[in-house]
């Protein structure tokens, strides 16, 4: 079995600098090493090199920031996230910011149209263009991949590369603490189904696992995207991270997730996103950066016993 890595130090879709050297770092701390002592044949390119896609001229589109430089990388991940894919390979992101899963989860689309996606955050990333306040397309992706009229109304020629194949009813949060008022609107319009943290309080992470699946995979039929945001962590297991909100996963609530969804043998495609090793003092850059390899190495098989 081969996962084919794909690094993507890229921080356009965030104003913070530093998360495009958390797929540098996951590296650097030896993760390919990790994954080959697990069994993994590794199939690793080295990292994009996204900043040669950086346009000279990109501004604003309405509150969008940054729309050129991140639709072009997203479209390149997309395309590289699908070839691994076709080629029956686990396709693992390591971000860079939450925007890339406009690519990764478009290239799990694509190669597998049946999928179901669960977003593990401590926030919907489902703004649209008329909603985000902060115009940051970080917290915008998920709006852009739904297959629904009425979202992305303005025609945003940027992205039109981007094909919308997530059905309202594959799509599935754990983690949720911080969602915008017309995220909140999103979520019930559409019927989205969101575990948030009173949920992990009331059911516990094992219960919470099993109802996401049901909502998404009821059959355990179809192959899984996850989508993890290390800021779903609590800040005390992940602080370097752009927008930490407390009250999070704790570090054995993150693992049992992976370790849930590696059991369902339906894996096949994971990102890792949001980890920038910049912030701020390197005990809290170490404790980051190593949850984001055990993360991986969960979601890849590893186990306790
Ligand atoms: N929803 C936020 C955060 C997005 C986080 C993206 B990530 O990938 O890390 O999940 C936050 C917007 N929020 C609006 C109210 C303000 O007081 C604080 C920021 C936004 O900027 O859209
Ligand atoms: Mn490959
Ligand atoms: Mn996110
Ligand atoms: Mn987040």
């Amino acid at each position: 079995k081969t996962v084919g890595i794909v690094g993507c130090p890229f921080s356009g879709g965030q104003p913070k600098e530093g998360v495009d050297e958390g797929p540098i770092k996951m590296i650097e701390y030896g993760l390919i090493d990790q994954l080959v002592e697990m069994g993994w044949s590794v199939e690793f390119d080295g990292h994009h090199k996204f900043t040669e896609f950086r346009p000279a001229e990109d501004p604003n589109i309405g509150k969008l920031k940054k729309p050129r430089y991140v639709s072009r990388v997203t479209k390149a991940v997309a395309e590289s996230v699908e070839s691994h894919l076709k080629k029956g390979h686990l396709a693992l992101t390591l971000g860079g910011d939450h925007s890339l899963a406009l690519g990764t989860v478009s290239g799990t689309f694509a190669a597998y149209p049946d999928a179901c996606l669960i977003w593990i955050d401590a926030h919907a990333d489902i703004n649209t263009p008329e909603s985000t306040e902060s115009g940051n397309l970080h917290g915008c992706p998920v709006s852009f991949l739904l297959a629904v009229d009425g979202l992305i109304n303005e025609e945003i020629t940027e992205f039109s590369w981007l094909k919308p194949r997530l059905r309202p009813d594959r799509l599935v949060y754990i983690g949720l603490r911080d969602v915008d008022p017309p995220e909140k609107e999103i979520l019930k319009k559409y019927g989205i189904k969101a575990f948030s943290m009173y949920h992990v309080d009331k059911y516990g992470i094992g219960k919470v696992v099993e109802m996401a699946l049901d909502a998404v995979n009821p059959d355990r039929d179809r192959p899984i995207h996850l989508s993890f945001d290390v800021d779903g962590l609590d800040p005390t297991v992940a602080p370097s991270t752009g927008t930490p909100v407390r009250g999070g996963l704790t570090f054995r609530e993150g693992h049992y997730i992976c370790e849930a969804i590696n059991e369902t043998g339906l894996l096949v495609s994971v990102d890792i996103m949001e980890v920038n090793p910049t912030l701020e003092d390197e005990v809290s850059v170490f404790e980051t950066v190593t949850v984001g390899c055990s993360l991986v190495r969960c979601c890849l098989g590893e186990s306790l016993l």
